[in-house]
């Protein structure tokens, strides 16, 4: 990674969702016409830079934009407008429920994130054995993921994320999963990774404890926007202060 620019640069990003409009049952049954499609922008216009090494808390009330905006960076989105430029390829999404497939074993599963993530099938079987062992989750690894308890769904996307790792983590508010005792084997390794000098990072957080703790800035969005970035106090108090 060039040291001199930014490792995640966001320019103008707007992003809209297609939903359907809801529409009264009776209507839907007598009505000939296709059912209306609505647009919902999630993202208005958002600008902001991360240098490498920061690690960035995001904040803002539910529905503000903060899950979307990690999904537009990791590229599962692409935004209608703007452009998202980063200094590495190699970024990851930890985020419950994304990216596996429910047929598939969990075995499987790691192969395809891992491709995902972008590392080489050779890469990924290297660390197969050292996920499989973190994720605590025994023979299920040869059993399709549909048959997981949500517990065991999570330590093994922690896992895969954590022994995978990547220049940029985007961290969707889980830093513990599973029982007590992977919770704290988790936050530790998470703690781990996050301070690595080398990574930058992005944690979506409600808790401000957690983002005083770990967080070197803080980045506020409300309503689609950036209110506010700045230093994790300042940011915090302004935030608070308006709840
Ligand atoms: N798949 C979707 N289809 C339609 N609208 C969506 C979809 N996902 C999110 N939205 C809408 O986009 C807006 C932003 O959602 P997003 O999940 O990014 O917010 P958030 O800040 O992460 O919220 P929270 O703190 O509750 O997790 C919300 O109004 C939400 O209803």
């Amino acid at each position: 990674m060039d040291d001199r620019k930014n490792a995640i640069e966001v320019e103008d990003v707007h992003l809209s969702y297609q939903c359907l409009q809801a529409f009264p049952l009776r209507k839907s049954i007598f009505s000939l016409k296709k059912s209306k499609v609505e647009k919902y922008e999630a993202l208005r216009g958002i600008s902001f830079g991360v240098k490498k090494g920061e690690i960035v808390g995001v904040i803002g009330r539910n529905g503000s934009g903060k899950s979307t905006l990690l999904k537009a960076i990791a590229g599962i989105f692409a935004p209608d407008q703007g452009t998202i430029t980063l200094a590495t390829p190699s970024v990851s999404l930890l985020s419950i429920g994304v990216g596996f497939q429910r047929k598939l074993t969990g075995r499987e599963n790691v192969m395809l994130s891992g491709m995902l993530l972008g590392f080489s099938e050779q890469q990924i079987l290297e660390k197969m054995d050292e996920i499989i062992e973190f994720a605590e989750i025994g023979s299920f690894i040869d059993r399709p993921v549909k048959t997981y308890s949500s517990g065991m769904f999570s330590k093994l996307a922690f896992s895969i994320t954590a022994v995978l790792e990547t220049d940029i983590m985007l961290i969707d508010e889980i830093l513990s999963v599973g029982d007590t005792k992977f919770k704290k084997k988790s936050y530790e390794k998470m703690k781990e990774l996050i301070f690595d000098k080398n990574r930058t990072v992005m944690i979506v957080s409600h808790n401000p404890d957690t983002v005083r703790q770990l967080c070197t800035s803080v980045l506020w969005i409300h309503e689609g926007k950036v209110r506010m970035q700045g230093d994790v106090e300042t940011v915090l108090e302004a935030y608070e202060g308006e709840a």
